[in-house]
């Protein structure tokens, strides 16, 4: 691979593991048929449907441009689909860049001054944009306006160039990461939230009709319930077993099929990897349970210290399996249930007895 066209995502250990959130290849060449068009067509997320709903229907009534969005969550919950469906809902054409192509000032400067009015600027992982950038970027948010700088040294002048409104929407995966003046100038805040069973089946019924694949609601059920509250995960496993169904069955997917294709993947009933159970596994068997220090658990598994920090212990961490404490990571009395072992007398989980680990 190219250095230059190293990405954060490629750069990430294992980011091509299948229950993985972030976008993979395949990924990005199929989401554009699976992305839902409008407001109506985006599963869940009720709240930050409604509101956006108000705030694009208001901007609608007035004959204005819609205020800026921000848009926070995890990968693969629909932030890209969101900033295209404000486009759509506002009849209005969509730019699509993202903090990292942003280097220099300049970069934006070209990028703002070539807007249509009313025209969608969608901002991809703008906690990543340079700082010369950013502070061009509030000033354009505000006021419409930019300062470009023409010459260099003592001789440089700032040429005020007057902008057409436009509605920034911009995306991120680390809201907390951003400056607080940037923050504030965003009008509306959608925060998404990881979605439920329910939602994610829909989800699933939703794509298997695009990609004119027959489910069962009972194999819905089963891919939704090991998708890790992502929709992009969701997609991605119901495609493997649409493959397993091809290819061992008569290509029509139930709850059977599902489970037995997403075994030979490796992926279990709660959506949990193969990395993701040797972490818990070490951590059990090896440690009774912890507490252990992240490095011992690393080398127990084999692994480097970041995966195991970063790409195994979160999702362990929101299932509340395993529990990062000041003295190291320890496993809760759910990590024993699903690996089906029995906590050793007097640690968490081992029924009764009292929580000598503070996890
Ligand atoms: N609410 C939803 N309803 C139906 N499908 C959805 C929904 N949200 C996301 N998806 C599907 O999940 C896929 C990933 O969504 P999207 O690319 O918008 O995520 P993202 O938040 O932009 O992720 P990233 O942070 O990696 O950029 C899309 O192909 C889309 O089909
Ligand atoms: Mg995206």
């Amino acid at each position: 691979m190219n250095w230059d066209e190293t990405t954060e995502d490629a750069a990430t250990p294992q980011a091509d593991r299948l229950v993985g959130a972030s976008a993979d290849h395949e990924d990005q060449a199929v989401e554009a048929a699976l992305r839902p068009k409008d407001l109506g067509e985006f599963i869940g997320q009720e709240r930050v449907r409604e509101q956006l709903d108000l705030v694009l229907r208001a901007a609608r009534v007035r004959g204005a441009t819609a205020d800026h969005v921000l848009l926070s969550g995890a990968p693969g919950l629909g932030k890209t689909t969101l900033s295209m469906i404000i486009a759509a809902e506002m009849g209005a054409p969509i730019r699509i860049t993202s903090g990292p192509a942003i280097q220099h000032a300049g970069d934006l400067a070209a990028i703002l001054s070539s807007l249509q009015e009313g025209e969608v600027l969608f901002l991809d992982e703008i906690h990543r944009m340079s700082r010369p950038a950013e502070e061009m970027l509030y000033m354009a948010m505000e006021d419409f306006r930019v300062d470009v700088i023409v010459g260099k040294g003592p001789g440089a002048t700032a040429i005020p160039l007057e902008l057409p409104p436009f509605t920034l929407v911009g995306a991120t995966t680390r809201a907390g990461l951003l400056p607080p003046p940037l923050r504030d100038r965003f009008g509306f805040t959608a925060h998404m939230e990881f979605y439920g069973p329910p939602e994610l089946e829909r989800v699933i019924h939703r794509s298997a009709s695009l990609l004119d694949v027959e489910i069962d609601t009972a194999g819905a059920a089963e891919i939704a319930g090991r998708a890790r509250g992502t929709p992009r995960i969701a997609n991605r496993l119901l495609r493997r077993v649409r493959d397993y169904a091809q290819v061992k069955a008569d290509g029509q997917i139930n709850r059977d099929i599902a489970s037995v294709a997403l075994g030979v993947y490796e992926v279990d009933g709660r959506g949990l990897d193969r990395l993701d159970r040797a972490v818990l596994e070490a951590l059990l068997k090896l440690f009774s349970g912890g507490p252990v220090g992240l490095s011992t658990l690393a080398v127990a598994v084999g692994e480097e210290r970041e995966t195991v920090e970063e790409v195994a212990e979160p999702f362990l961490v929101r299932e509340g399996l395993l529990a990062r404490t000041p003295r190291g990571r320890v496993a809760t009395p759910a990590a024993w249930a699903h690996l089906g072992l029995t906590a050793p007398q007097g640690r968490p989980g081992a029924g009764g007895q009292p929580d000598l680990f503070g996890a």
